[in-house]
């Protein structure tokens, strides 16, 4: 398999917090969603393996090239897009375009006016009159202006209304229809990457607890109300975490087809995302 990027044992140290020897390949022509709660590292992993925050790792490599002695190589293959606009407000998308064109080899002009008209955006308003969503769009069309490979999104969805946030999912979509496309992209909106992601990174507190396949987890994982005699009748490998409701256990189990083989009359219902990370959280069983 191709990779995208590899990371080996990256880790950052704040005063109060580390993210932990945090290891992945993306895979070429793959979305990856990476979920975690409020403060598990998500940023500071994307920040990290930008070079916009010092780290040390082992490997951090952007299709097999290393990343600190072909920086500049490696960022003409990158589009990244924030939660807010990094561009001055001031400017206009015809100001951003003259800087942007001296920047990026590959600049599309054609292209760029293409996004522009698509999105209904004006090349002479000062962005700073652009409303979120204006602004969120604009940085989509200057990320497919310049032929990025790589679109790395941290929380670029969040706080945009269901219809944009829509329309957004359906441009990632799009770009990862070419298979040298990959997309990295971090979101608290678990629902969106349901839409969109074929492997979900789960970070908690600055460890990076599992990299899986979103139709593995789709598969495997299963949900189970029932008393703690059931919770000591299951086997423990096959549980995740329970959590103690007031009159019953919810267990989240790792083998749901093959349990429900074994206990036929069982109800096991397939967990969300947000519910898996919820467990994982939350529930009780050493992780790790
Ligand atoms: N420059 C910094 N100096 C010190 N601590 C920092 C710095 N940047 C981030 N942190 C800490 O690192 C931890 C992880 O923050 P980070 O923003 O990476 O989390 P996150 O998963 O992206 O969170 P959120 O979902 O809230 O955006 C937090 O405890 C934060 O306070």
């Amino acid at each position: 398999m191709d990779f995208a990027i590899e990371i080996e044992h990256l880790t950052k140290v704040f005063k109060d917090f580390s993210l932990n020897h945090v290891s992945l390949k993306i895979p070429k022509g793959t979305v990856v969603g990476i979920i975690g709660e409020n403060g598990a590292g998500k940023s500071t992993l994307i920040q990290s393996i930008l070079g916009i925050v010092d780290s040390q790792y082992d490997k951090l490599t952007y299709f097999g090239k290393d990343f600190k002695q072909n920086e500049k190589n490696i960022k003409e293959d990158l589009a990244v897009i924030f939660d807010t606009t990094h561009y001055d407000l001031e400017l206009t998308p015809r100001w951003i375009e003259r800087i942007l064109s001296r920047t990026f080899q590959n600049w599309n002009h054609e292209l760029y006016q293409s996004y522009l008209q698509k999105f209904e955006l004006p090349y002479d308003k000062k962005i700073k009159l652009f409303s979120r969503g204006m602004k969120m769009k604009l940085e989509f069309a200057i990320a497919f202006s310049h032929d990025a490979k790589i679109l790395i999104l941290d929380e670029a969805t969040s706080g945009l209304d269901p219809i944009i946030r829509d329309e957004i999912l359906n441009l990632i979509r799009a770009f990862t229809e070419d298979e040298n496309h990959t997309v990295l992209i971090s979101s608290h909106i678990t629902s969106d990457l349901d839409k969109i992601a074929d492997y979900i990174v789960y970070l908690y507190k600055g460890k990076c607890i599992f990299m899986q396949t979103y139709d593995e987890m789709n598969e495997n994982y299963g949900i189970i109300h029932g008393t703690k005699d059931l919770l000591n009748t299951l086997s423990q490998d096959d549980i995740v975490a329970y959590i103690q409701e007031p009159y019953s256990i919810s267990i989240l189990v790792k083998n749901r087809q093959q349990i429900q083989s074994v206990f036929q009359d069982l109800e096991i219902t397939r967990p969300t995302i947000e519910e898996i990370m919820l467990f994982y959280a939350k529930g009780v069983k050493e992780i790790c």
